[in-house]
């Protein structure tokens, strides 16, 4: 059984004596009579009316007479503070001091107000004044100045602000909620007589349930799927107009579900009402019920809908679209529980359900607030938002085809999809910190080494102890004795950090007997990442204090993971994979996943960031990477045409064309290569994120190949947009080789096995002491310092939450070319032959010399259109037959001379 706190038996015993007191004060003020014995008046005290003595008299007479009607109120507040304290504060550090003595200010001005207002306009109450001694003290300070009415006025406002100090409830909402109330009211007025009569209808028409339940099935589906006359109420207004069945919006259909279900109170209409529902679903194939079926969410989104009462229950209030506020007839509570009791089981959670304040900040309100009212408000289901519409890599443009299922109202996922973090506590007390400092020190003096702890910084996972070093002491004598010193001190390993930055001392960072965990959800809410401007924002974890450490990809350009197996390398790709899915739209970032285990990266097949399915076979990882060489190249082209710097240079400058009206043409455009008659418009185009999982294998696999694809797009891609992630669990010279390592700047080392590995990555030791399970240090690009990260953690459950809220939102539309593309001559390596440099010859070279020969005539367009195949096949095609000496080389003129005779006819 779960034990309370020490704070936490204080506050509970706290409530349950001010929840007696409360009481107690209720009996004495309800029981309250004139003749006894009190504060203001002499009585006997043999004879006492109060219900709680002599005591409870006393009590209400003093309150009373203080504040008059007011002292009514006492009670409640007694008991409410006694609960507000239970409920809201389990530790002393919880203290909001400004938000606490802001309250304390707001009651006092909140009973000033009341009582002297009461004290001016009520009659009193026994023999003291309606606003007791307080109201009368305030009211007559006041009247002389001011008059009654300046007075009320005063007192008014101190009534006011003193609620919202004490509430924090703004009165704007207060009114807007009036607003709502009544505006709801009218509408409910003016929908009741069309309800009455759709309640009367279906009574009629919906046949028994103690039927053959299949009979039932088809006889509700067929009222459903053909809305008009008996089943259709008089306000499925879009139902029965539209014949287009793609305008039946789920909305609709399950309103007009609910407006068939007969008597709709009571717990077994309830049922019948879900029964109903569930047996619409099960009658329909899947990619219907996806398209225009109402789903349960529907159904619970539908019963959402009430009244706007409550002033906190704001977000799914004023959501609530005109069509539903019209359609909520029966009752509503009662059916909404029962569905909600049948929906929780299923239900993944949505972006929907999301507060606006839990939103990143990329969700503006404008957009958000857009995308709400297009879902709630519009008939449409086959609809994709816009800013997922196009997202075009210019000439190969690429669509993100609209999602499956519901779409989400927020432009973002929510963080709601992940795992809470838990509540932190302080590792160490003052008094443990002052004497482990000790222990240091004295464990350093026994390997002759003079030195004092001048810093404790404890955090999650491992505490740092600064050492200021006697004169003359090296740096390089307290790393070489690391392993002892861990093992004099009976921690798992010491990292000793031999240069803080700006600092003239040096670091011992000791495990923590007690880690804890760092989820994403907790350093991906904050605000730097939030308001950080870059899409390719990626958050790693908390630093040694536990402080959210964010990275952005654009400025690395490329990163390089490595280490053993288990150290946390693939919970790390993940989370730096849903940090960019936290951050960006298809439309800024697009993905390439490499994964040659086939386990780590799979999950992410469908979301719409994918430029490709996800990578298992190496041949294709090599034609990928090959294909981003090409694209390289192309941006590369094109950048130089538009005579800017950078992608940002050339967004902003496609951009601005498109808002002005005059899109750019694509200047790269050539007619003999493509089908279309006019050149195609620029449009923005995406960054794109390489993510390979385990690239020592794909090295083994295809070879230095590999190796050399990485290199020129690292060189490269930086102002192109590309971005390679590579990781490894071998960080061996064989795969982080020079080459690689001399391109990819920025590292990330896991802990590895020894000071070697750590080497290799790092170009310096030190991951070998760290502790596993997602510590890292994280080497930033320039930097020669490493930074250690605790790496946060992401459950599976919660990759798959996000993977299938994007999935929603949208689908891929993959590119071909880049698993299967060929390799046109830009982005063969030096000395490599164009693709299928093993076969001998195209599959069509024989049928192309035929043709050839034939027409006398040896241009790439014409082989082009006669096999229907790209120009670049083509042209190799054609360059084969001039090695082969079928054809000339190119003359002055471009042209080439038919050598070979034709072929001989049988
Ligand atoms: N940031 C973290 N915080 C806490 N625990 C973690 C963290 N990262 C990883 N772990 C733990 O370490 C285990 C191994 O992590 P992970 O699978 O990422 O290792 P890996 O290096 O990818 O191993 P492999 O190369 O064998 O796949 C996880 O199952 C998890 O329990």
């Amino acid at each position: 059984m779960a034990r309370l706190t020490g704070v936490q038996r204080v506050w509970e015993a706290s409530m349950i004596i001010a929840c007696v007191f409360a009481f107690f004060l209720l009996l004495a003020l309800v029981s309250f009579h004139p003749g006894d014995p009190g504060w203001s008046q002499a009585g006997l005290q043999l004879d006492v009316h109060n219900w709680v003595g002599a005591t409870g008299a006393w009590v209400a007479d003093l309150l009373l007479f203080s504040f008059g009607f007011l002292a009514y109120l006492m009670p409640f507040g007694a008991a409410f503070l006694g609960w507000f304290l239970f409920q809201h504060i389990k530790s002393l550090d919880e203290f909001d001091y400004l938000t606490i003595g802001l309250r304390i200010i707001g009651g006092l001005l909140m009973a000033l107000g009341a009582t002297g207002i009461a004290s001016i306009n009520f009659d009193d109450i026994f023999n003291f004044s309606a606003g007791g001694f307080v109201g009368d003290v305030i009211s007559s300070a006041l009247v002389p100045y001011f008059n009654t009415a300046g007075t009320i006025l005063l007192l008014l406002c101190f009534f006011c602000t003193g609620f919202t100090l004490l509430t924090g409830i703004s009165w704007l909402t207060i009114v807007d909620r009036l607003g709502e109330m009544a505006l709801w009211l009218v509408r409910k007025c003016i929908a009741l007589p069309q309800q009455t009569m759709a309640l009367q209808l279906p009574k009629l028409a919906l046949p028994s349930r103690s039927q053959d339940s299949n009979g039932s099935e088809l006889d509700i589906t067929s009222m459903r799927a053909e809305p008009p006359a008996e089943t259709a109420t008089p306000n499925s207004i879009d139902t029965h107009s539209s014949k287009d069945t793609h305008n039946i919006s789920p909305n609709h259909s399950s309103k007009d579900t609910h407006n068939t279900s007969p008597n709709n109170a009571g717990v077994t209409d309830t049922q019948k009402a879900v029964d109903t529902h569930q047996d619409i679903l099960s009658t329909q194939d899947t990619h219907n019920r996806q398209r225009s079926e109402p789903t349960l969410g529907d159904l619970e989104a539908f019963l959402d809908d009430e009244p706007p009462f409550s002033i906190t229950s704001s977000s799914s209030d004023s959501n609530a679209s005109p069509q539903q506020t019209k359609n909520s007839g029966f009752s509503l509570s009662g059916l909404r529980d029962a569905v909600k009791n049948k929906v929780s089981t299923e239900k993944t959670p949505t972006a929907s359900d999301t507060a606006p304040d839990q939103e990143p900040s990329v969700a503006t309100s404008d957009r958000s607030k857009e995308d709400s009212e297009q879902t709630s408000a519009q008939p449409q289901v086959n609809k994709t938002s816009e800013p997922f519409k196009r997202a075009a890599l210019g000439a190969t443009a690429i669509e993100v085809q609209e999602g499956e299922g519901d779409e989400p109202v927020t432009p973002m996922p929510s963080f709601d999809l992940l795992e809470r973090a838990d509540k932190h506590e302080n590792p160490l007390t003052q008094e443990e910190m002052d004497a482990i400092s000790r222990l240091v020190e004295e464990k350093l003096a026994d390997f002759n080494i003079e030195a004092t702890v001048v810093g404790v910084y404890p955090g999650p996972v491992i505490t740092r102890f600064e050492l200021d070093l006697a004169p003359g002491v090296k740096v390089s004598k307290i790393t070489g004795l690391s392993k002892d010193l861990a093992r004099a001190m009976s921690a798992i390993s010491v990292r000793v950090v031999e240069v803080i930055p700006g600092k003239s001392v040096i670091g011992l960072e000791l495990p923590n007997k007690k880690r804890e965990m760092v989820r994403l959800s907790e350093v991906i809410s904050c605000d730097a990442f939030q308001s950080h401007q870059s899409p390719l924002t990626m958050v790693l974890g908390a630093d040694i204090s536990g402080k959210p450490v964010i990275v952005d990809l654009a400025k690395m350009p490329h990163l390089l993971v490595a280490g053993t197996t288990g150290s946390g390398k693939s919970v790390g790709v993940n989370v730096m994979i849903l940090s960019l899915l936290y951050k960006s739209t298809p439309e800024d970032v697009r993905m390439i996943m490499i994964d040659p285990k086939m386990l780590e990266l799979s999950v992410y097949e469908g979301i719409p960031h994918l430029l490709a399915e996800v990578v298992t076979d190496m041949k294709e990882a090599a034609n990928a990477l090959r294909w981003c060489v090409g694209e390289m190249e192309r941006r590369y082209r094109l950048m130089s045409a538009l005579g800017v710097r950078n992608l940002k240079g050339y967004n902003a400058k496609v951009t601005e064309a498109i808002s002005q009206g005059t899109p750019i043409k694509d200047p790269l455009w050539k007619s003999e290569e493509s089908m279309e008659t006019e050149a195609p418009d620029l449009e923005k185009l995406p960054a794109i994120v390489v993510v390979v999982d385990e690239f020592a294998d794909m090295m083994m696999i295809v070879g230095k190949k590999v190796e050399e694809l990485i290199a020129r797009i690292a060189q490269k891609a930086r102002a192109a947009g590309i971005h390679l992630v590579l990781a490894t669990q071998r960080p061996s010279v064989d795969v982080i080789t020079g080459l690689i390592k001399a391109n990819i700047p920025t590292r990330i080392a896991f802990q590895v096995s020894s000071k070697i590995d750590s080497r290799t990555i790092l170009d310096q030791q030190g991951a070998e002491t760290l502790l596993g399970m997602g510590d890292m240090l994280y080497l930033p690009p320039g930097s020669p310092v490493p930074t250690r990260v605790h790496g946060a953690f992401v459950d599976d459950h919660e990759v798959h939450a996000v993977v299938a809220d994007w999935k929603r939102r949208g689908q891929p539309k993959y590119i071909d070319e880049i698993l299967n593309g060929e390799a046109s001559a830009e982005v063969l390596l030096p000395g490599e032959q164009p693709d299928g440099e093993d076969q001998e010859f195209d599959a069509f070279y024989d049928e192309a010399v035929a043709f050839v020969t034939e027409t006398r005539r040896a241009s790439v367009s014409s082989v082009q259109r006669k096999f229907r195949i790209g120009y670049n096949r083509a042209a190799r095609l054609v360059e084969q037959m001039e090695a082969s000496g079928v054809v000339s080389a190119q003359g002055h003129n471009g042209n080439r001379e038919v050598i070979a005779p034709p072929p001989v006819k049988e």
